[in-house]
């Protein structure tokens, strides 16, 4: 009897072990399959197409309905491919991530660097369009610039996240540097020069310098000095380095800005929240009470916990006179119990406390431009 049981035993893990071997190579050839399909998407999202194709679809499955010997039947076959290909088509869906426009801007290439080019880039005419594209969850992430070496908080961005329930996920350190471009490249053809007002004032010295007496024309953006350019042999812009890629235009000369280190701190902005990565920055914005002594009791337990403060900012609530919103970034994730624990101590002494994310914290390079 015992023998007789133990020869089922046997035969049943064998079986079972077959069964584990074939999931194995199941699951393997899922993957293989998903990679395809993800980059099947990636052409179609250059195309311009849509990610369902009904008629491939329809002849897939004839096709396998064909070639099916059994036991499967042909409902089964249709049930397990519709979920694969529905798993394919969720994967093939890019990321849309909107930044500031227009094309070629330093916040495009921010947002390009910070997403390694991958996803659907979607120009947006302003910052609160980029916030309010992520709160109708139009696109999955904005990239929005926050502070400037030189020039300091971009208002506008700060006063938003007061606005809108969005999180930060991602921040990025751009060097902002600028070429000057034209048609031919020849320095000896240029008469004018076209350029956003804060551009021309970042070059100054060097168009002094290289260009003496040759005329400065502003306009809206570097983007559209290059798109000038493209049209006029005898123009030239100070724009970046994508936009002589864009617009079809040569370097006359490189990294013209007379301070090398112009850096633009950028956040990726989004729906969702991050894990840690051991290497992560934290980002609120409280109010304070109106009484004396009211931000030192707010910030007293950051200090008793030990966490590094890297930034504070203030910009005015807007609902009443002479109160302000405080913007604070320290080194930590949200879902350290250090961190966590002395946002709880400072909301007591907050009328107001709202945690804008954790995210992994970013390089201040200086080498990070887009070649
Ligand atoms: O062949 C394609 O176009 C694919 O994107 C692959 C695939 C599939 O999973 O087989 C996925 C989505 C389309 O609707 C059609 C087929």
């Amino acid at each position: 009897m015992d023998v007789i049981k133990k020869d089922v035993e046997d035969r049943l893990s064998s079986l079972r072990a077959g069964i584990d071997s074939i999931d194995a190579q199941i699951l393997h050839l899922i993957n293989k399959r998903l990679q395809i399909g993800k980059e099947i998407g990636l052409i179609k999202d250059e195309k311009g197409a849509g990610v369902l194709d009904q008629g491939r679809e329809k002849r897939l499955l004839e096709r396998l309905a064909r070639l099916n010997g059994g036991p499967a039947t042909e409902d089964l076959v249709r049930y397990l491919f519709n979920v694969i290909m529905t798993a394919t088509r969720e994967i093939q869906k890019a990321n849309r991530i909107s930044f500031l426009g227009p094309v070629a801007s330093y916040t495009h290439i921010a947002a390009l660097n910070l997403f390694s080019h991958s996803g659907r880039f979607i120009e947006q005419g302003s910052i609160r369009d980029i916030f309010m594209e992520i709160e109708k969850k139009n696109c999955n992430y904005g990239v929005v610039p926050v502070e400037n070496s030189m020039e300091g908080a971009v208002n506008h961005t700060l006063d938003l996240f007061s606005e809108f329930d969005v999180s930060i996920t991602a921040e990025h350190y751009q060097r902002i540097s600028h070429d000057l471009l034209s048609l031919s490249g020849d320095i000896a053809s240029i008469k004018t020069i076209y350029s956003h007002p804060q551009a021309l004032a970042q070059c100054r010295g060097w168009l002094r310098k290289n260009m003496p007496g040759i005329e400065t024309r502003e306009v809206s953006s570097t983007s559209r000095a290059a798109a000038l350019v493209a049209d006029n042999p005898q123009g030239a812009a100070v724009a970046s380095r994508r936009a002589a890629h864009i617009y079809g235009l040569k370097v006359v000369a490189s990294r013209i800005e007379d301070h090398v280190s112009n850096i633009t701190r950028f956040l990726s902005i989004g729906g969702e929240k991050k894990q840690p990565t051991g290497n992560d920055k934290t980002s609120i914005m409280f109010a304070t009470s109106h009484v004396p002594g009211a931000l030192f009791m707010a910030l007293e337990p950051v200090k008793l916990a030990g966490l590094n403060m890297v930034k504070l900012e203030s910009r005015p609530t807007r609902h009443q006179n002479w109160s302000y919103y405080f913007f604070m970034d320290f080194e930590g994730h949200m879902a350290d119990k250090n961190v966590f624990d002395t946002v709880a101590k400072m909301k007591p002494h907050c009328l107001y406390l709202k945690n804008l994310g954790s995210y992994p914290a970013g390089q201040p390079a200086v080498e990070d431009y887009e070649k």
